[in-house]
């Protein structure tokens, strides 16, 4: 059975995490062939490192050329669905939310932010980028209309368990939690949580040790 069969493979947290900045750096990058060592050395790590993560895809290099590029990039972007392209919807029309549903590296990744809602009347109408922010009531009726399975939490901490519970009831399949706060939902239901604070926290203690 291929490797690549999503339904099959389980992988590791750690790899997965490294898999996704290769996939990333792939989508930029013009170079036809790249080796382990390449690789390992961009993101600081060995090549053999690169060769295990590697066997969770269905490729191999080629002696003393290495990895084919377009190969790679066809082979993760099946690992992460990017072959099926996914409308999300943001809850939360301010700076972050405002920001990402203008961000135009979503498709790339199979991503395609369709609307963006938020609670404020004054805010209701206007425009993010091509997006007019819609009303709450109209979750339901998008969710619908654009099949949307996964939904962006960008309210402030306090409303982001009643934004989860109403992407919940609009049948929501998984959440991309970036409120600091953990939210509550039914187990079948994935939730991300972005918290952008651990990465600062991370160079910091880093930095510290240094
Ligand atoms: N701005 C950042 O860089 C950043 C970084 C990391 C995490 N976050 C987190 O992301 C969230 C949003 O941050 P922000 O800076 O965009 O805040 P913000 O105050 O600019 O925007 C929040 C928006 O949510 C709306 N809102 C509030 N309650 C709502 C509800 N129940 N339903 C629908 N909309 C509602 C508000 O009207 C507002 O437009 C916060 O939880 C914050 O901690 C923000």
């Amino acid at each position: 059975m291929s490797k690549t069969n999503k339904s099959f493979i389980h992988v590791p947290k750690p790899t997965l995490e490294r898999l996704k900045r290769y996939y990333t750096y792939f989508l930029q990058l013009e170079a036809e062939y790249i080796s382990s060592e390449e690789l390992a050395e961009k993101f600081n790590i060995k090549p053999e490192q690169v060769r295990k993560d590697f066997t969770y895809v269905n490729i191999t290099g080629k002696p003393k050329v290495g990895y084919h590029v377009p190969s790679l990039i066809k082979e993760l972007g099946l690992l992460f669905g990017k072959e099926v392209l996914e409308n999300i919807i943001i809850i939360g029309a301010g700076n972050l939310g405002s920001a990402l549903a203008k961000y135009s590296g979503f498709e790339k990744l199979g991503v395609k932010v369709v609307a963006i809602f938020d609670n404020d009347p004054k805010k209701i109408g206007s425009f993010v980028g091509e997006l007019a922010v819609l009303p709450l009531s109209a979750i339901e009726r998008v969710v619908k209309r654009f099949k949307v399975k996964i939904g962006v939490i960008c309210v402030p901490e306090e409303s982001a368990q009643e934004a989860a519970n109403l992407l919940v009831g609009v049948g929501i399949k998984a959440i991309w939690n970036f409120a600091p706060v953990p939210i509550d939902v039914p187990e079948t239901v994935i939730v991300e949580n972005q918290d952008i604070s651990s990465g600062i926290l991370t160079i910091k203690h880093i930095l510290d040790k240094k």
